[in-house]
């Protein structure tokens, strides 16, 4: 691999744990800017580019061919060649991807020595054996699911790989209809590296896209598994705030840090005082952080003042922090005012636009959109609004609305999605919205795709508010050390 003129040796490890085929591995499509869309991929997350181009002539396969090679060299990200033997060779290509019928991988061991990646292109066992056995570096397996960028004549999916998985010391490529709410799953299966076109680079926002597939891959990290940064304000009773999400984080299983924005003197019974943390400080922790410790989400809370709501998204955006989980802080659970109303504006002009999932209740979403919310239909057309503003997933919760179950209105820009659970009537549910968004937060972070991370936060939250701590003289905290037992 070279790179400004300094030759940098790609070192092929032949162990499957050292090997550089892990994580997200990018296949170009033929669109147009396909540069720019793998740059953006790499941004969020890509490890692997592999050029396919099966289409154009020699001349423009090149060209396309270079670009991209000097992009992976620049960014030091392993750049293979798909088929062509003769190609890989032109473009010193750290590597060369061949499909059954695309020749001999000795012979191309042969030609581009020891020290470039092979992989083979396998659908079944026999396949997967013999490819191993010819001394291959990784193994494509496909297709996982029907797709629409390539004309499948196999579709062993995730079953297959799973049983084949045991038998082969190889690194194994799952490719073939491989999306955010799936990758999960084939990763489950045994996949070290998922091959990705369509929902990569034929996405709005590919950096995104990677991203969202990137972080599935701490579903097999060991405990702490991810890491949560929280940006709210201390709770000095201890049931919500910054207090509220740790617990959460911590007893869901991952690594949290913290950056506060203010100090509540605060209790069951309400709020006595606060302080805000000066703006400047705010951005200094949020430097300390997001410089040094390997974060994956983030969450943010009460956020106090505009200037402070600046500083947090200005250091979002600097740090391209792309899974943030916005819980729209306004009102302490006793009725007092937890921000200033040039705050609410810095929320919908700055934050909003960053925010990967939105999580307002019904007062919160009604501030937002100026809307009276009565009914679902009311929180699906607060969640479009809402949409439209910036964020790219709404979660409108329906805890405020007195009848039925406790309804919760997801929305994506595309579909909507309703998470229903029994209505449970208690005081002691101070912490509900820190708690909730936190362990949504958590979940991300854990490689849960973003619907199930709902799903099982909303589990989570239900069994901590039945589980309500009868404390002080007031709303007592949600429990979330019994609700973590019971739900993790
Ligand atoms: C990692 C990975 N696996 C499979 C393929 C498919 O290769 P392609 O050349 O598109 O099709 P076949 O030649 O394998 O039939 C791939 N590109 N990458
Ligand atoms: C190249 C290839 N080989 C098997 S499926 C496939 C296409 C993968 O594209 P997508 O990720 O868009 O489904
Ligand atoms: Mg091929």
């Amino acid at each position: 691999m070279s790179t400004n003129g300094r030759t940098l040796r790609l070192v092929v490890s032949r162990e499957k744990q050292d090997s550089v085929i892990r994580g997200l591995y990018l296949v170009t499509d033929g669109g147009e800017r396909l540069a720019e869309r793998v740059e953006a991929a790499i941004d969020g997350g890509a490890r692997v580019v592999q050029y396919r181009n099966k289409e154009g002539n020699a001349e423009t396969r090149l060209a396309i061919g270079q670009e991209i090679r000097e992009l992976c060299a620049r960014r030091g990200v392993p750049f293979i060649v798909n088929d062509d033997l003769e190609l890989a060779k032109t473009l010193q290509a750290d590597g060369l991807h061949l499909g059954q019928e695309d020749g001999d991988p000795r012979e191309a061991r042969r030609i581009l020595g020891p020290g470039r990646l092979i992989g083979v292109s396998t659908h079944n066992l026999r396949e997967a054996l013999e490819a191993q056995a010819a001394g291959v570096d990784y193994l494509g397996f496909g297709a996982m699911y029907p797709t629409s960028s390539k004309e499948v004549e196999h579709l062993p999916g995730p079953e297959t790989l799973a049983a084949i998985r045991e038998q082969i010391a190889l690194p194994i490529v799952a490719i073939g209809g491989i999306s955010r709410d799936n990758g999960g799953t084939v990763i489950d299966a045994g996949a070290d590296a998922l091959a990705v076109i369509s929902a990569v680079l034929a996405a709005p926002d590919p950096a995104l896209a990677a991203a969202e597939l990137s972080l599935l891959f701490n579903r097999r990290a060991a405990p702490p598994r991810g890491s949560v940064l929280t940006v709210a304000g201390s709770d000095s009773g201890g049931g919500a705030g910054i207090q509220a999400d740790l617990k959460t984080i911590t007893l869901l299983g991952s690594y949290g840090a913290s950056v506060l924005t203010a100090l509540t003197a605060q209790n069951t019974r309400g709020v006595s005082g606060i302080h805000g943390v000066p703006p400047g400080f705010v951005a200094e922790q949020l430097d300390a952080v997001l410089s040094d410790i390997p974060i994956d989400t983030v969450k943010t809370g009460m956020l106090f003042s505009a200037e402070i709501g600046a500083a947090v998204a200005d250091k979002l955006a600097e740090y391209r922090r792309r899974i943030t989980v916005v819980d729209p802080v306004m009102v302490a659970k006793g009725g007092a005012p937890l921000v200033d109303r040039s705050a609410v504006g810095v929320l919908k002009e700055q934050l909003l636009p960053l925010t990967y999932l939105l999580t307002p209740n019904i007062p919160e979403a009604e501030r937002l959109t100026g809307m009276t919310i009565a009914d679902e239909e009311g929180m699906q057309e607060a969640a479009r609004r809402l949409h439209r503003l910036g964020a790219r997933n709404v979660l409108v919760k329906g805890g405020h609305l007195l009848s039925g179950d406790s309804v919760d209105i997801f929305f994506d820009g595309a579909a909507f999605h309703r998470y229903a659970t029994p209505r449970i009537l208690s005081k002691n549910t101070h912490g509900t919205g820190c708690t909730y968004a936190s362990a949504i937060a958590t979940f991300l972070a854990q490689g849960e795709p973003l619907r199930e991370a709902i799903g099982h936060a909303k589990q989570f939250i239900t069994a901590a508010i039945r589980l309500g701590h009868p404390l002080g003289r007031g709303h007592g905290p949600v429990n979330h050390i019994m609700a973590a037992q019971e739900t993790t």
